[in-house]
């Protein structure tokens, strides 16, 4: 038998992966989520996070000894010098704990859920592109809902990130939500029936 299906599934900040993805683990589904790996090898008593230390300083570090995410958000996001630095220590680390769990994810297809999916080697896990898609307006209201952030740093993020343009012409399957989440639901539905039958043809 082939290995099942990986489908990578990607988007700006605040597109909606988690709205999609939460909807695919409900049916059953195992979802690896490339933000909560990057917390785990950045975690209290870490090498990556003594490394982080020794580098930006002790103000980026709790009292409780746990990264003061805040405080390295507005740093590497103001300086693309040491995003660039952040993302050499990280990605390696994270790519490795993503390939690990792909391949003992035990579902019919395995989903990576990642916001840099398409601008990093992770792009190389997958067998099928799904993009998130809404127009940046949105992006940036529904991330301001949820995070408390200020506009100026959400678009500072978006310019981390690949252009809409882009990324829609490196998708396989797109979901538009720029919607309600009752229209997500069934575009979600039918995503999960493609993806079934992808992965039984293989
Ligand atoms: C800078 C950090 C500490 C900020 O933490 P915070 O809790 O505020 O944000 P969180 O990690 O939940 O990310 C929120 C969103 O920001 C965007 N984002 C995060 N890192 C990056 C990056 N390097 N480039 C572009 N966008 C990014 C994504 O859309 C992500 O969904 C953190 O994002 C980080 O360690 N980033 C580097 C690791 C990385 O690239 N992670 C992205 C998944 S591989
Ligand atoms: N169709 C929708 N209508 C209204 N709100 C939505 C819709 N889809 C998602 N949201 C809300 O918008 C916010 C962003 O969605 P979500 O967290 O799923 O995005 P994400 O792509 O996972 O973001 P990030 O890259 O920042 O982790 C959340 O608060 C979510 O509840």
């Amino acid at each position: 038998m082939s290995k099942a299906l990986r489908v990578g599934i990607t988007g700006g900040i605040g597109s909606g992966k988690s709205a999609v993805t939460e909807r695919l683990q409900s049916r059953g589904i195992e979802v690896v989520d490339a933000d909560i790996v990057a917390r785990e090898v950045v975690e209290a008593g870490s090498s990556a996070l003594e490394k982080i230390a020794q580098h930006f300083g002790k103000e980026v570090i709790s009292a409780d000894g746990n990264l003061d995410r805040a405080a390295l958000r507005r740093i590497v996001f103001s300086d693309p010098d040491q995003r660039l630095w952040l993302e050499r220590l990280t990605h390696p680390l994270i790519g490795e704990s993503i390939a690990q769990q792909l391949a003992t994810a035990a579902s019919s297809y395995a989903v990576l859920s990642s916001p840099l999916l398409l601008e990093s080697s992770q792009r190389d896990f997958v067998d099928h592109i799904v993009v998130v898609d809404v127009p940046e307006s949105v992006q940036i209201s529904r991330t301001k809902a949820r995070d408390n952030n200020s506009e100026e740093l959400v678009r500072a993020i978006m310019a981390a990130q690949m252009s809409r343009d882009s990324r829609l012409a490196a998708a396989d399957t797109v979901i538009d939500n720029s919607g309600a989440l009752a229209e997500l639901d069934q575009q979600v539905t039918a995503l999960h029936e493609k993806l079934l039958r992808l992965s039984a043809a293989r």
